[in-house]
C-alpha cells in the first residue's frame, strides 16, 4: 500500500505544554481519513504541523515520500498538500470567481512572480470555471464572496482549497456551523473532492465522520490511541471510553 502521509513520531510543545506528544499515523494514498477526539486533544495543532503552520518541536512528516516538516506552508502547497481553514479564509469584497482564480495563482508555483506567462492566466480561468461548476456556485459567480450565506462561503473556501490540483486535502471542520440539509450538501462537495485526492478531516460531527471516512484515528491529549475502520472504531472500548463515551452518556 503506498503512503500519501507518513507521520513519525511528531511532537510540539509549546512551552512546557506538550500538545502533540509522538503521533505516528500512515494515510493511504487515495483514502478519506478522518481525525477525531475530544475538544482540545490537538487536532488543530497536528493540522497546522502537517500543514507547516507551525514548525515541529521533533518528528517527521513525509509526502509522497519527500520530508516536508519544517517547511513553509507555500512550499508544502506546492507540493501538493492544501489545507481549508476553519476560519473562513474567503476575500468577501472579492466575487467568487475572483477568489476561486486567486487560490489557482497562489497554489500555482508562479504564484508570487507580478508577471505571469499568458499560458498561466489561461490555465487559471479555465480551473476556476472547473472548481466554480464543481462546487455548485456557478450563478453566484459573479457575487462578492462576502454576501453569500455561510454554507456557499464554506463550499467556496473548499473550492478554493482544491484550486490548485493538490492531491492531498486536509478539510478543518467543513461542516462546523451548518444545519443538515447543508451538512447533506457539504457531504456530497467533499466525496466530490475525495475522488483522485487522499483527504484527511477533522471533524465534530459524528455523523459526517462515520459517512465519509474510510478509516479513523482518534487523537487524545496529543497521542493517537486508535486508528481504524469506522466499524472498528465504533467498537473499540478504550475509544468507547475516551472519546464515544462522552455522547453516549
Ligand atoms: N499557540 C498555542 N500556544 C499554547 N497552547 C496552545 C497553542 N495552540 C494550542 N494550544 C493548546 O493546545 C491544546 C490543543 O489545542 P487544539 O486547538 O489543537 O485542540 P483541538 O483538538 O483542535 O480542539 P477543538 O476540538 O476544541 O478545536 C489546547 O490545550 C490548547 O490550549
Amino acid at each position: 500500500m503506498s503512503h500519501a502521509l507518513v507521520i513519525d513520531d511528531l511532537k510540539k510543545n509549546f512551552g512546557p505544554a506538550e500538545v502533540i506528544r509522538g503521533v505516528n499515523l500512515r494515510v493511504e494514498k487515495g483514502e478519506v481519513h478522518a481525525v477525531i477526539g475530544p475538544n482540545g486533544a490537538g487536532k488543530s495543532t497536528f493540522f497546522n504541523l502537517v500543514s507547516g503552520a507551525f514548525a515541529p518541536t521533533s518528528g517527521e512528516v513525509r509526502l509522497h515520500g519527500q520530508r516536508i516538516d519544517g517547511l513553509a506552508p507555500e512550499k508544502i502547497q506546492q507540493r501538493g498538500l492544501a489545507r481549508s481553514f476553519q476560519v473562513s479564509n474567503v476575500f468577501g469584497n472579492l466575487s467568487v470567481f475572483e477568489n476561486l482564480r486567486c487560490a489557482c495563482f497562489k497554489q500555482s508555483a508562479a504564484g508570487y512572480t507580478f508577471w505571469r506567462p499568458a499560458g498561466s492566466v489561461k490555465r487559471a480561468n479555465r480551473r476556476a470555471e472547473e472548481v466554480l461548476a464543481m462546487i455548485g456556485l456557478a450563478d453566484l459567480r459573479d457575487s462578492p464572496a462576502g454576501a453569500l450565506p455561510y454554507a456557499s462561503q464554506r463550499a467556496l473556501e473548499i473550492g478554493m482549497t482544491i484550486a490548485g490540483e493538490a492531491d492531498v486535502v486536509l478539510l478543518d471542520e467543513p461542516t462546523a456551523g451548518m444545519s443538515n440539509t447543508e451538512t447533506t450538501q457539504a457531504i456530497e462537495l467533499i466525496r466530490q473532492v475525495a475522488e483522485g485526492r487522499t483527504l484527511m478531516i477533522v471533524e465534530h460531527d459524528m455523523g459526517v465522520v462515520f459517512e465519509l471516512a474510510d478509516r479513523i484515528s482518534v487523537l487524545v491529549y496529543g497521542e493517537i490511541i486508535a486508528t481504524g475502520t469506522p466499524e472498528a472504531i465504533r467498537n473499540d472500548p478504550r475509544v468507547k471510553e475516551a472519546y464515544l463515551g462522552e455522547e453516549a452518556a
